[in-house]
């Protein structure tokens, strides 16, 4: 039957794929984080990868194409062992769910980690001490921040519409929360 679509959105530090590593944990999904995918590729030392990684050092949106052909690739690659993907970092503006519904599917959830930036900015911070990641530095974590706000929160109001974001924020337990909604509206056994 049609494979089951999960969407991660949130914030640069908000804690996204240490929920995703959550859910996985129980759910047993695959779990596609599309930063990891382009920093695969700018580690592989590929031409592309050179183009990624500029984009990224400065915070700013890659090509549409490039990541949503990548994640496209990533699942095919598991659909035969697959249970339903997870997918972490994607869509980052309403453009790429357009897409993404066009070239592969409806997500079946989207699922929002909420936090503040302050928040979100001392998180960063913290973890640019041990991550090695060219864009965990002030100046880059700011303009990731900026574009969370003027690009990716917009595409949390997409989905609103058709009633499928569920919250996932701090003063609620996360565990029930993502618990009692996927298990709710896939109908899965708890
Ligand atoms: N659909 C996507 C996903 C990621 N990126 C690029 O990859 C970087 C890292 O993305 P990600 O790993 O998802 O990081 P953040 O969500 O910003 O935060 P965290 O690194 O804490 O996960 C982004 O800043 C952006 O430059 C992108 O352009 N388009
Ligand atoms: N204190 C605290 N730290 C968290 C929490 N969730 C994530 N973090 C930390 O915040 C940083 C960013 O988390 P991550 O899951 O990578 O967020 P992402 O950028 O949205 O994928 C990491 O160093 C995590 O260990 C949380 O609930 N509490
Ligand atoms: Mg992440």
């Amino acid at each position: 039957g049609e494979m089951i679509v999960l969407l991660m959105s949130g914030g640069p530090g908000s804690g996204k794929g240490t929920q995703c590593e959550k859910i996985v944990a129980k759910y047993g999904y695959t779990h596609l984080s599309s930063g990891d995918l382009l920093r695969a590729e700018v580690a592989s030392g590929s031409e592309r990868g050179k183009q990624l990684q500029a984009t990224m050092q400065k915070g700013e949106l890659v090509p549409l194409d490039t990541v949503l052909e990548m994640i496209k690739e990533a699942m095919i690659a598991k659909a035969d062992v697959s249970k339903g993907y997870l997918i972490d970092g994607y869509p980052r503006e309403v453009k790429q769910g357009e897409e993404f519904e066009k070239k592969i599917g409806a997500p079946a959830l989207l699922l929002y980690v909420d936090a503040k930036a302050e928040t979100m900015v001392k998180r960063l911070m913290k973890r640019g001490e041990t991550s090695g990641r060219a864009d965990d530095n002030e100046e880059t974590i700011k303009k990731r921040l900026d574009l969370y706000y003027k690009a990716t929160e917009p595409v949390i109001a997409y989905y609103e519409k058709s009633g499928i974001v569920r919250k996932v924020s701090r003063n609620t337990d996360r565990n029930m929360l993502i618990q009692s909604n996927i298990t709710s509206v896939l109908s899965l056994t708890p």
